[in-house]
C-alpha cells in the first residue's frame, strides 16, 4: 500500500462503501496519531494538533481549508488558542470512507 497521503480522494457517491473493519485497522495503522470516535452512530477520525498560539493555529487551519477545497472533501475543524481539532468523516455515507484516511494522512503532511 503506497503512502495514503500520495493518493487522491475519489468522488464519494451516496452508495459508496464504508471501510471494512479490516480496512479500518490497516489504514488506521498508517495514521497512528488519529483516533476513531463514534458520534451519533457515525465513525469519525479525529486528531488534536497543538500550536504555540492562536495565530499559528489559524495558519494551519487555513492550509487545511485549502487542502479540503483542492480535494473537495471537507473536515470538521475546531480552532482554539494553541490547538486545532480536526475531524474527518464522509457526510454522504454517514461514516468512514478511504477518502477520510487519505485526508487524515494529507492533513499530517501540513505540519512543518
Ligand atoms: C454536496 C456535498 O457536500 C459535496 O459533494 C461534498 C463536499 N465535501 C464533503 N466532505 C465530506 N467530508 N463528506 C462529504 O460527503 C462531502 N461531500
Amino acid at each position: 500500500m503506497s503512502d495514503l497521503s500520495e493518493l487522491k480522494c475519489e468522488a464519494c457517491q451516496i452508495d459508496a462503501p464504508k471501510v471494512t473493519e479490516q480496512e479500518m485497522v490497516e489504514f488506521g495503522q498508517m495514521i497512528p496519531e488519529w483516533t476513531v470516535e463514534n458520534r451519533d452512530g457515525i465513525n469519525q477520525l479525529e486528531r488534536v494538533y497543538k500550536f504555540k498560539n492562536f495565530k499559528l493555529a489559524m495558519v494551519f487551519t487555513n492550509k487545511l481549508a485549502e487542502l479540503a477545497e483542492e480535494e473537495f472533501h471537507h473536515p470538521g475543524i475546531l480552532t482554539e488558542w494553541g490547538k486545532v481539532t480536526v475531524t474527518w468523516w464522509s457526510h454522504s455515507i454517514k461514516g468512514l470512507h478511504k477518502n477520510d484516511f487519505i485526508m487524515a494522512a494529507k492533513t499530517d503532511q501540513l505540519i512543518d
